[in-house]
């Protein structure tokens, strides 16, 4: 069994007990209550790189990387910073995130905010909805095309932005057919957690030009985000060397000043 299989058991054994005490007319209730999501592709185009900042306590490959008592604290942090989209690890047993972290960062950011876990089933989709999530994750490796194809449709019904994660060529077709506007590659391997810094280069020339392009993981700081820029990024996703650097907050502006800079414009939308 792979990793990705065995995160998503637990996500299922964790997504049974919630779905056993609150009801989906329960959370669809809750969505309406929410805050209008807000355009998650607008906040990724435009001049320069955008950042997309995360929330992320521990991970399967690298174990607790910072307890992060004050999720919002660090939200706002990396708001101040200059990110362009704050992204909530919810997935409790790998990465130790919650809905509730999702929440608490919502309350606090104007920015849009992305529900960062493994989505299975529409129920998911509205609690991402429901706890203020503007964009959801939607893994490409983890679901099969008829479900892609439903829960893509499903996100825009209810205004979330589906960011949709590849790391090979067949998962990019895949991910086209299926109507995605945004695109992640993830330079991690979710099934052997081996990181490809390459894999980004390697795939963006396969996605179509109107597609949002983030190249995703293994940012270490502005030399690593000019490299995925020069090969076409339109936004970085970077949770760790965020989350155990010193200042969080200076560490975004470095990054998005690097994105902005005037030498990395030439041909960008
Ligand atoms: O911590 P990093 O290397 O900067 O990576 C952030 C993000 O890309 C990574 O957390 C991630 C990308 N896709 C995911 C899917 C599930 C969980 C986590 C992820």
């Amino acid at each position: 069994m792979s990793v990705l299989d065995e995160i998503i058991d637990g996500v299922r054994a964790d997504l049974a007990e919630r779905q056993a005490r609150v009801t989906l007319d329960e959370l669809k209730e809750r969505a309406a209550k929410a805050p209008a999501a807000k355009d998650g592709v607008a906040a990724l185009k435009g001049d320069g790189v955008k950042v997309i900042c995360e929330v992320k306590r521990s991970s399967p490959s690298k174990g607790a990387l910072a307890a992060i008592a004050d999720p919002a604290g660090l939200a706002a942090d990396y708001e101040a910073g200059g990110a362009a989209v704050i992204s909530v690890l919810t997935e409790q047993r790998r990465f130790g995130g919650s809905l509730a972290d999702l929440e608490a960062v919502r309350a606090r950011v104007d920015i849009p905010v992305l529900r960062k876990d493994f989505i299975v089933t529409s129920y998911q989709l509205w609690e991402a909805r429901a706890y203020g999530a503007d964009l959801a994750l939607l893994i490409v490796a983890a679901l099969d095309q008829p479900a892609l194809e439903s829960l893509i449709e499903r996100a825009v019904s209810i205004g979330l932005t589906p960011l949709v994660e590849v790391h090979d060529e067949d998962e990019v077709e895949r991910a086209v057919d299926a109507g995605a506007k945004v695109i992640g590659v993830n330079a991690r391997n979710l099934k052997t957690l081996e990181v490809d810094r390459g894999t980004f280069e390697r795939l963006a020339p396969e996605i179509p030009d109107s597609i949002v392009k983030v190249a995703e993981s293994g940012v270490r700081g502005p030399h690593d985000l000019i490299a995925y820029a020069n090969a076409g990024a339109d936004a970085v996703l970077v949770g760790e060397s965020l989350v155990t650097g010193r200042d969080p907050k200076a560490a975004v502006a470095d990054l998005v000043a690097a994105g902005e800079h005037p030498a990395l414009r030439h041909g960008r939308g």
